[in-house]
């Protein structure tokens, strides 16, 4: 594997290996508590270049006995082919407007080259992952809330037998944000809504969205470390906490029911996610009632 190097805030010059040493120090209590539970990550598409060392930690995660489940998204991705289609991108409120032709793109993009391309790197690393969407044995149900938007989903129900099933086989299950309409259509779901549900549907201990920002950020830019919900709710009416993250911290805040906690890390710091889970500062914003 090729050693990495970032800085401390300190401005020490540290290495990969350095960095994994440091945190496994601080780790061996929070591996005791996180073997045998359940952890849903979602990958935004805004950090899916940084796909790699996502998946190094979920790999070692399983080898350590957690049992992580990643969700992922694709929006820009999905974004660049329609353009390359010549068809409109037009999002509301961070949900995509979905007519017939956008609705084939968006499955291509999700599940031929993301979904698969994330299963066949964790192979490469040595990891066992399977790829499906919410469609696979009627996982995830749901409806067209505003038909304004096209084949947008909103979830009815998430049933999480299929991803438990291999959970309990050893795989690390990759889910792409597609649901069942009613009367079979597929239909194009917010990958943070997804998210969240499947984090409710499996009694996750953790919810952690990986994106390309530290976490949610006040208006002069400053990272919020805590956000309580009606803080948050507040955020969104001031116009603070706008475009693709409404969908993400609404999310967050549906899944708070079911879900002791919730994250929103930065997808783009080397092992963030080891950070979050192994040390007692934690990363990113965390939200809270
Ligand atoms: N208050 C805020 N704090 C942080 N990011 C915000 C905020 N409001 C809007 N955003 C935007 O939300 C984006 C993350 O959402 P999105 O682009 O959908 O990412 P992802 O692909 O990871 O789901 C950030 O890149 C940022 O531009
Ligand atoms: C309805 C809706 O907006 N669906 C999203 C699904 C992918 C997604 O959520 O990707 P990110 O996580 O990168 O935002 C879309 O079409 O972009």
């Amino acid at each position: 594997m090729a050693i990495s190097f970032s800085r401390t805030p300190e401005g020490d010059v540290i290495s990969d290996h350095h960095l994994i040493a440091q945190v496994l120090g601080e780790a061996l209590p929070y591996i005791d508590f996180l073997k045998g539970k359940t952890l849903v990550i979602k990958l935004g598409g805004s950090t899916l270049e940084h796909q790699r060392g996502v998946l190094q930690d979920i790999i070692w995660l399983r080898a350590l006995g957690a049992y992580p489940v990643l969700v992922h998204g694709g929006g820009p991705y999905i974004n660049e082919w329609l353009t390359k289609l010549n068809l409109p991108t037009r999002f509301v409120n961070g949900l995509r407007v979905t007519d017939a032709a956008t609705l084939d793109v968006v499955r291509m993009v999700l599940l031929g080259q993301i979904n698969q391309g994330l299963v066949l790197m964790s192979s490469q690393m040595g990891g066992k992952a399977i790829g499906l969407c919410g469609t696979d044995g009627g996982m995830v149900r749901a409806h067209i809330s505003d038909e304004r938007l096209g084949f947008v989903g909103e979830i009815d129900s998430v049933d999480p037998m299929p991803v438990e099933a291999l959970l309990k086989e050893g795989f690390i299950p990759v889910v792409a944000p597609l649901g069942e309409g009613p009367d079979g259509t597929c239909l194009n779901i917010n990958a943070d809504l997804v998210a969240a549900h499947m984090a409710g549907a499996l009694n996750a201990e953790k919810l952690i969205f990986l994106s390309n920002v530290a976490g949610i950020c006040r208006a002069d830019g400053t990272l919020m470390t805590e956000v309580r919900e009606s803080e948050a709710r507040q955020l969104i009416d001031d116009g603070v906490i706008s475009g693709g993250m409404i969908p993400k911290v609404t999310a967050c805040l549906d899944a708070l029911a079911a879900v002791p906690r919730v994250h929103i890390v930065d997808g783009r710091e080397s092992h963030v996610l080891l950070r979050e889970l192994f040390t007692d500062k934690g990363a990113g914003t965390m939200i809270i009632r």
